[in-house]
């Protein structure tokens, strides 16, 4: 089957960074700096991002790789470097075939270095670029909710493989949505799911600590007819998606459910095994572009889940025109059925 070493390797892969993200996930020193956009990243965000592009690099030399962070900070910060070299070098997958397949440990602090920073492509239209972010909802991860790891193939702009690991979501895929699910999350007995598509095959789940090289169940949404029975999903923060106007979007489609605010993509595994139905994303600053590696991996999903994602005025995410989708505005994500009128709903409450 087409993509199968490609999908191989990222599953594994994320697995692995998860096993290190989850590591901090119970230090209470995380290493948390501000970045200049006043975001924080953490020893976790560094020590996946490494662990997740050497894998890359050992496994096919010739890709490019759009990933969030990059090694400016550390090359200055000694004791956060030597902290998250020592995540790293400490993480490894059980199955000694499975770590194989990754290519290796890395060797060395200025080897973890450069391989953070190959993460620093443009991104654009040709060739092959993986989207990736190490931990997406850091804020999340910082407080105690979800989060996830996240991984993408693009060939030519186009997403082909997705692979999201959510440590502290359910690993049963019938889990119905606790509104409770964003806060004080954990990864006890029971959770932490990998989430993969391939373009064309199909959606699949496992449980994200122990599967290995086993294979997924098939994941769908969904087939909701009555869009008033949807449960939806939205951000935290209610400075990266509006509670308000979610709000009225969902009282005029008949909605009574709460909505269910969590971090991360997980938000988009979670509608894609049906726990939920709808993600909305609705746009609070005007000059706010999305990034690539925030959506990638949940895009391809969702809809070989049997959904459809668009933006706010019904157009496909973009992710042939570099590290962010400018040609886009908020997100839209729900089962085929219902995605129209949803979406003429978010039009007429934002007026665009
Ligand atoms: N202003 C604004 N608008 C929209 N999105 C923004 C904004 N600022 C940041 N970000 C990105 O949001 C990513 C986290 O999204 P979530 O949906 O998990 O948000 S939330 O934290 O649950 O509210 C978060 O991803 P991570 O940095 O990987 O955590 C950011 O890339
Ligand atoms: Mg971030
Ligand atoms: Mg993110
Ligand atoms: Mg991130």
């Amino acid at each position: 089957m087409v993509y199968e070493k490609e999908l191989l390797v990222a599953q594994l892969a994320v697995q692995r960074a998860s096993i290190a993200t989850k590591r901090v996930f119970h230090q209470t020193a995380k290493g948390a700096v501000s970045k200049d956009d006043k975001s924080p990243v953490t020893i976790g965000d560094f020590g996946a991002q490494a662990l997740i592009i050497h894998a890359i690099r050992k496994n096919f030399p010739e890709d490019k790789v759009v990933g969030e962070e990059d090694s400016d900070t550390l090359r200055k910060n000694d004791e956060l470097r030597q902290q998250i070299w020592e995540v790293v070098q400490n993480t490894k997958l059980e199955d000694a075939e499975a770590e194989k397949l990754l290519g290796g440990p890395l060797t060395s602090e200025s080897e973890m270095l450069d391989a953070i920073d190959y993460g620093k492509d443009e991104g654009g239209g040709r060739g092959r670029i993986w989207a990736l972010d190490p931990i997406d909802g850091t804020k999340g991860f910082l407080r105690g909710g979800q989060y996830a790891v996240c991984l993408a193939l693009m060939v030519d702009g186009d997403v082909k493989v997705g692979v999201l690991g959510c440590p502290n979501l359910p690993i049963d895929d019938s889990a119905p949505l606790d509104v409770k699910i964003g806060e004080n999350a954990n990864d006890e007995a029971g959770k932490g799911v990998l989430f993969s598509a391939v373009l064309g095959q199909g959606a699949t789940s496992r449980p994200l600590g122990t599967a290995g090289l086993q294979p997924g169940k098939s994941i769908a949404m969904k087939n909701l007819t009555d869009v008033s029975q949807a449960t939806f999903c939205e951000s935290v923060e209610a400075a990266h998606s509006s509670h308000g106007e979610n709000a009225a979007i969902a009282k005029k489609l008949g909605i009574t459910k709460p909505g269910v605010r969590m971090d991360s993509q997980s938000k988009y595994g979670s509608i894609a095994r049906g726990a939920g139905d709808l993600y909305l994303r609705l746009p609070v600053r005007k000059d706010y572009q999305e990034k690539i590696w925030d959506h990638a991996a949940g895009d391809v999903i969702v809809r070989e889940a049997g959904g459809v994602v668009t933006d706010i005025h019904g157009k496909r995410l973009d992710f042939s025109i570099g590290r962010t989708l400018r040609d886009n505005k908020g997100v839209v994500a729900g089962p085929k059925g219902v995605h129209d009128a949803v979406l003429s709903v978010v039009k007429e409450v934002l007026g665009v």
